[in-house]
């Protein structure tokens, strides 16, 4: 990383980012460089980062360049890359606006899940299409102490593993990842979430994220649980031909989801900037490279 380095600080519904401007794809963003960023003790703390490039500087990104130019090059809070961030394309789109790269109204940005289509409203929401959720055949079970729960495969780009519980808290603390059962189901690891109900198409969550821990939010997760809820409830917009919306709360706040009849999703929440400033370079020269 050069010496100067621009830093950021974002969240949605308090899943936290580092965001690092770097829009010719100039730093070198290794892992352990992740990893030290989002220390919460000893760096700035995050639940990962945002290394904001230009689609045509970015190698993964480069054939999204015509309908996208801006690429975000997500990582997890342990520096391991995962295909997509729901939360995070929402505070990237809400850094665009801030920076001047975009305005109010549409916008779209290159993701390792493709190109996804953003409204950035006046009332301060951002809206993204997450696409369409895909559900793997198989059995999954989820288990914490003695107490273990069917879970419902869901795919948002990324691994979900849905469980619905009794309460909130029988997921104990969501340091270490829940085991799952079979062992081999995720060979790439995956997102658990457990579910309560709060009332008709209102449900609650918390969630341990692959790579990052519990956090206060995952907007990917928020998705996979209206997607997992909506065929629980016999409200599958495939089946019923009326959009489903579910309004999913997690402990950072709230998150409004449609799918619609043809399988497309809409994630609603806010997005904020919290603070700004340059990484001290004598820092720089000792975190881990
Ligand atoms: N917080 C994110 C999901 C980030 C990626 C996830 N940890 C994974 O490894 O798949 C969200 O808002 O979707």
């Amino acid at each position: 990383m050069s010496t100067r380095t621009a830093f950021l600080k974002g969240h949605g519904t308090e899943n936290d980012f580092v965001i690092l401007p770097d829009p010719e794809n100039a730093l070198d963003l290794s892992p352990a460089a992740v990893a030290a960023l989002c220390d919460r003790r000893a760096g700035i703390g995050g639940d990962g980062v945002l290394h904001v490039v230009r689609s045509a500087a970015h190698p993964e990104a480069r054939s999204m360049a015509a309908e996208a130019e801006w690429f975000m090059d997500y990582r997890n809070g342990d520096g391991s890359v995962a295909e997509m961030c729901g939360n995070g394309v929402r505070v990237f789109a809400r850094y665009l606006q801030h920076a001047g790269h975009v305005a109010e109204g549409d916008l779209a940005i290159a993701t390792r899940g493709g190109v996804k289509h953003v409204h950035l409203a006046k009332d301060g929401d951002v809206t993204v299409g997450m696409g369409r959720a895909r559900l793997p055949e198989g059995e999954v079970t989820v288990r914490v102490g003695e107490r273990s729960w069917p879970a419902r495969n869901v795919n948002m780009g990324n691994p979900h593993a849905v469980a619905f519980v009794e309460d909130l808290a029988h997921a104990s603390d969501l340091y270490t990842p829940p085991p799952f059962a079979p062992a081999a189901a995720y060979p790439d690891g995956v997102n658990v979430e457990f579910v309560v109900d709060r009332g008709p198409r209102h449900v609650a969550m918390r969630v341990h994220e692959r790579g990052s821990g519990e956090t206060r939010s995952c907007g990917t997760g928020a998705c996979a649980v209206a997607v997992a809820a909506a065929r629980r409830d016999g409200a599958d917009p495939a089946a019923t031909g009326t959009p489903a919306t579910y309004t999913v709360d997690v402990l950072g706040g709230t998150l409004v989801i449609t799918e619609r009849p043809d399988g497309e999703i809409e994630m609603t929440g806010p997005a904020v900037i919290v603070a700004e400033g340059t990484l001290d370079p004598e820092w720089l020269e000792t975190a881990p490279r």
